[in-house]
């Protein structure tokens, strides 16, 4: 098979608020010529409700979420795309994995310190830079069974989607 004729790849951007998600992801789309998903549009109105009042989602809240998120990659599987979603624990990877089983995660992980600077700076948006604390308690990182790769978030933007664009699989 020839590089052009190859199936672009659904990639999955995860990891906790503050992470890069959305900077980087939408850089990563850009590069790869796919489309583009912010998954905080999927959320129902009362999940932001609850976030912006400082309250973590439970699996509950976020069932719903996954769903739409779901749903966004399997009408883009076969011919790429690029989500931002934290996809914080090993259950929500599996449920979006129903929809594209080759799936490829890229998770955004750095220091704690570090996410948490970037997140005091950021302006304008709705997720407290408080909950990082219980977004780092539920993360389940990937494990040796999963397709994807951890990107280290240290640099600035377009360093980090270079870095993440070697990771993907040929
Ligand atoms: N590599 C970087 N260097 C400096 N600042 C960055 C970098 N990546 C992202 N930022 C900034 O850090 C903040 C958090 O980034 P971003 O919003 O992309 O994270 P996120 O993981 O999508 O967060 P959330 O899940 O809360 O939406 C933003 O203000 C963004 O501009
Ligand atoms: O799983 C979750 O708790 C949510 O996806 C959060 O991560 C937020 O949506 C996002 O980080 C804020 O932008």
């Amino acid at each position: 098979m020839t590089a052009a004729s190859k199936t672009p790849p659904v990639v999955v951007v995860m990891g906790v608020s503050g992470s890069g998600k959305s900077t980087v992801g939408g850089l990563l789309a850009e590069r790869l010529g796919v489309p583009y998903a912010e998954a905080d549009d999927f959320h129902p109105a009362a999940n932001i409700a609850k976030m912006s009042a400082g309250h973590p989602l439970d699996d509950a809240d976020r069932a719903p979420w996954l769903d739409a998120i779901a749903e966004w990659i399997a009408a883009h599987e076969g011919h790429g795309g690029v989500v931002s979603c934290s996809a914080l624990r090993r259950r929500y990877r599996d449920r979006l994995r129903e929809a594209a089983p080759d799936l490829f995660f890229l998770h955004l992980d750095g220091p704690q310190e570090l996410i948490a600077a970037r997140l005091a700076a950021r302006m304008q948006h709705f997720m407290p830079s408080g909950l990082l604390g219980s977004q780092l308690d539920a993360l389940e990182r990937l494990e040796p069974d999963e397709s994807g790769a951890v990107v280290s978030i240290e640099g600035g933007p377009q360093q980090i989607a270079e870095r993440a664009l070697a990771l993907l699989p040929d």
